[in-house]
């Protein structure tokens, strides 16, 4: 299977392009080779490729700034997926395109179902709403898989701020009242290209929107207590974390209170795996340990 990565160098990206092989042939163009803040060239771009199947794990993904350069959130997040589907359907490839959580207000009290209501609370998650719609308008045959919380050994994410923070304060402060599912990027790009692969054998799939978190659910207070539970008598010092509430925690954006995801319809229709999220980490932070003891 040829593949073509958008986003390479991301979370995601790193994580499916260690997972490429000789069954497995990934190309992901670079930022110089293909930028995406100027996605006039995107059709022309997969025109060319010899892919089977396109892969989007590009994204603008800082959600705060997103409040201030909506311009460029969209281009990103909205009109290059909306380029990626039409270039796929005009090759007559699949496509997989990432969402997120964050295109729900977080109000249902339950996990979302891929066709529950999506109502974004910010620029963010507005920005990939959009995309999803444009994804839909284009015609291909995609899969948009939302997840959330996504974070691993590489790039930055809340995994990473909480290891640099606490190495500096002796408390924490984290809020306990946004409820989810943190997500490691290597079961999520293993998902990926699973739902890719299958996209590409079984002509017959039409895709959809799903949903592809790891199993069980937390706070981001959980989340940061489960980090130095478990690498804690590997880091040099641990600090308190101390839940507080939102308000306590004021952001540019609003962030939804409750956007754990129903993934049972993917689970059921793919053949992707779902491990334990504090699990997920155990393994997260073993490698990234690893590597920091290694260096
Ligand atoms: N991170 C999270 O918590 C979550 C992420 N998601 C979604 O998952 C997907 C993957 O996210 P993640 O891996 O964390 O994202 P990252 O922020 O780690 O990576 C984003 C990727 O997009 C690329 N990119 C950004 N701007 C441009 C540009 N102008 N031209 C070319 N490439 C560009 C980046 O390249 P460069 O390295 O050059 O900047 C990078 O490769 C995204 O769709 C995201 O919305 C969904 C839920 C949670
Ligand atoms: C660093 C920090 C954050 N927080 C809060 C702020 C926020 O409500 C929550 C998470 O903070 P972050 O800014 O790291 O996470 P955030 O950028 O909101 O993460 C999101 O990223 C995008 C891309 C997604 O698609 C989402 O699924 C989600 O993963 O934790 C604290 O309470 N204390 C802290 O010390
Ligand atoms: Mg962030």
């Amino acid at each position: 299977m040829n593949i073509l990565l958008l986003g390479g160098t991301g979370q995601l990206g790193r994580e499916c392009l260690l997972r490429a092989g000789p069954d497995l042939r990934i190309v992901a163009p670079t930022r110089q080779e293909l930028d995406l803040a100027a996605p006039g060239g995107i059709e022309a771009f997969v025109a060319a490729q010899d892919a089977d199947v396109i892969v989007n794990a590009a994204a603008y993904t800082a959600v705060d700034k997103a409040e201030a350069e909506r311009d460029l959130a969209h281009v990103l997040n909205a009109e290059v997926p909306g380029r990626l589907a039409a270039a796929a359907a005009a090759k007559g490839i699949p496509l997989v395109h990432v969402s997120t959580d964050y295109v729900f207000d977080g109000r249902k009290g339950a996990p979302y179902r891929p066709d529950d209501p999506v109502a974004p609370l910010g620029a963010y998650g507005a920005s990939k709403e959009a995309g999803e719609r444009a994804v839909r308008a284009a015609g291909a045959r995609a899969v948009i898989l939302r997840t959330a919380w996504v974070y691993g050994p590489f790039g930055g994410n809340f995994l990473a701020t909480m290891l640099r923070v606490g190495a500096e304060r002796d408390v924490l402060k984290v809020v306990d009242d946004q409820r989810g599912t943190p997500t490691t990027a290597a079961d999520l790009a293993a998902a990926c290209l699973a739902i890719a692969a299958r996209l590409v054998d079984e002509p017959s799939e039409p895709g959809g929107t799903f949903h592809f978190t790891n199993a069980g659910e937390t706070t981001w207070c959980g989340f940061a207590r489960a980090i130095f539970e478990i690498a804690g008598p590997r880091l040099p010092k641990v600090p308190q974390v101390l839940a507080i509430t939102t308000a306590e925690y004021p952001t540019p954006a609003k962030r939804p209170a409750d956007s754990r995801l129903d993934c049972a319809a993917t689970l059921a229709r793919f053949p992707v795996i779902q491990p334990d999220w504090r699990a997920a980490l155990a393994a997260t932070l073993d490698r990234l340990l690893q590597r920091t003891n290694d260096a």
